[in-house]
């Protein structure tokens, strides 16, 4: 069995969109209803996809990371499909971090949350996923209520921080939350 591979994923978007809830339904496998505003945050948990396991830090911020930013692996950047601000706002968190790291593309997933809030949508699936193409992302909608898209979002970014290593998925990995 190789190495774990430590990797350190910061989770941004504006305020309220969801990125405590995601973080928490992936790591704990639980729902929370309360809004406790976060500015900084951070969990860690064991991954094992395809024979290899991946010893996850999970950065959650509010603000922009300024000073942690180098030695960040992946990007989930989430907005909730119910705020165009939130939209607009990972627009400008995407240009900021392309800025700061002074690369064309870094491993990150779009992430429009809050799917199960149907009668309050004002972002389209189609609209993420032509802004996650213009960046050479990958795009997801989720629902932090459910397990199951919390763990396909974290199991996203893991694939695309492994493809920018190089290491690109013959055939569908096999995820396991540990
Ligand atoms: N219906 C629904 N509510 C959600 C979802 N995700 C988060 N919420 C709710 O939205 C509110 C804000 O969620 P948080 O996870 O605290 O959002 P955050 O982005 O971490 O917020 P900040 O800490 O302010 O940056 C809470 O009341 C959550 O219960 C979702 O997918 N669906």
């Amino acid at each position: 069995m190789p190495q774990p591979k430590y990797r350190k994923i910061a989770v941004l978007g504006y305020r309220s969109v969801g990125k405590s809830s995601l973080t928490i339904q992936f790591v704990e496998g639980q729902f929370v209803d309360a809004y406790d505003p976060t500015i900084e945050n951070t969990f860690n948990k064991m991954v094992s996809m395809n024979g290899q396991d991946f010893n996850l830090q999970l950065d959650e911020y509010s603000i922009f990371p300024q000073s942690h930013s180098m030695d960040i692996h992946g990007y989930v950047l989430v907005y909730s499909v119910t705020s165009m601000k939130s939209f607009e706002v990972v627009q400008v968190l995407h240009d900021k971090l392309l800025d700061m790291v002074g690369k064309i593309q870094v491993p990150t997933v779009l992430v429009g949350n809050k799917k199960d809030l149907h009668m309050e949508r004002v972002i389209k699936p189609e609209e993420g996923k032509k802004l996650a193409d213009s960046w050479g992302a990958a795009f997801m909608e989720s629902s932090a209520k459910e397990n199951q898209t919390a763990v396909e979002v974290f199991k996203r970014i893991i694939l695309e921080m492994e493809k920018a290593d190089g290491n690109a998925p013959s055939e569908e990995k096999k995820c396991c939350v540990m």
